[in-house]
């Protein structure tokens, strides 16, 4: 199968459990629940995406089959032969990422974490998944490794999902016009809530990719 790749890039992954840790980044095009135009914002599913995952930048393009896009992350990687890791996000990584992209990455020894908004269920073989529902849109994944639910949305409260079977949960505040407000929620919560744990947007506050 062929690839649409917006943007591959080494970074720290910045949000989650995973937070500092080292990471090719591969964003694919596409997301099934906001067209990412600004004049359908509104009106989507999402409405608070923080992402351009719209076509293929500078640093993605299209990749014909699955070797050629795990060359592509190897590439990417500078961090030597131990503790590889590659994140897959989007846009919506799993109306792409399949079972010969998961067999393809291990085979250069790479971890595989997904972020995900949790309507598509994952191929087999993942070896982190970071699930991220979204109020209005259906949830397919019921478990995981870690359930990190930006804050607030007013239809999906984390009382929601605290009984899923995840091994970590977690409030990541939205960004925005009132992500001051919503960190101070954010954190008021998981005081009470000692379930949950915040996560900050690392890489903005410090100002990496
Ligand atoms: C851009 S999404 C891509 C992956 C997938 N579509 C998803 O929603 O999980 C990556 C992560 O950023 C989070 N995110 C998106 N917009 C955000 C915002 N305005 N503030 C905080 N987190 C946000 C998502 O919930 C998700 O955990
Ligand atoms: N550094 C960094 N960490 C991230 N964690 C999740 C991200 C995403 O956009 O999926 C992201 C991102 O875009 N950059
Ligand atoms: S589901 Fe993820 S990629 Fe799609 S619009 Fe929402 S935050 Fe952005
Ligand atoms: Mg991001």
């Amino acid at each position: 199968m062929a690839y649409t790749i917006k943007e591959i890039f080494y970074t720290l992954q910045g949000e989650g459990r995973n937070a500092g840790r080292a990471a090719v980044f591969c964003r694919f095009a596409g997301c099934n629940l906001w067209s990412g135009r600004e004049q359908d914002r509104a009106e989507a599913v999402c409405n608070f995406c923080d992402t351009d995952f719209v076509g293929t930048g500078p640093d993605g393009g299209k990749f014909s089959d699955a070797e050629a896009l795990a060359a592509a992350i190897e590439t990417a990687w500078r961090g030597g032969n131990r503790a590889k890791m590659v994140v897959l996000t989007g846009g919506e990584p799993l109306l792409q990422v399949d079972e010969a992209l998961v067999e393809a990455l291990h085979a250069r020894g790479f971890e595989i974490a997904v972020e995900t908004n949790g309507t598509v269920p994952p191929p087999a073989g993942l070896d982190w998944l970071c699930v991220s529902p979204k109020a209005d849109a259906p949830l397919a994944i019921m478990r995981g490794d870690e359930l990190k639910l930006v804050y607030p949305q007013a239809e999906a409260m984390p009382e929601r999902f605290e009984s899923l079977a995840f091994d970590h949960f977690l409030l990541q505040p939205m960004d925005g016009p009132a992500l001051a407000e919503n960190t101070q929620a954010a954190i008021a919560y998981c005081l009470t809530h000692p379930k949950w744990r915040l996560s900050v947007q690392t890489h903005k506050v410090v100002g990496i990719r």
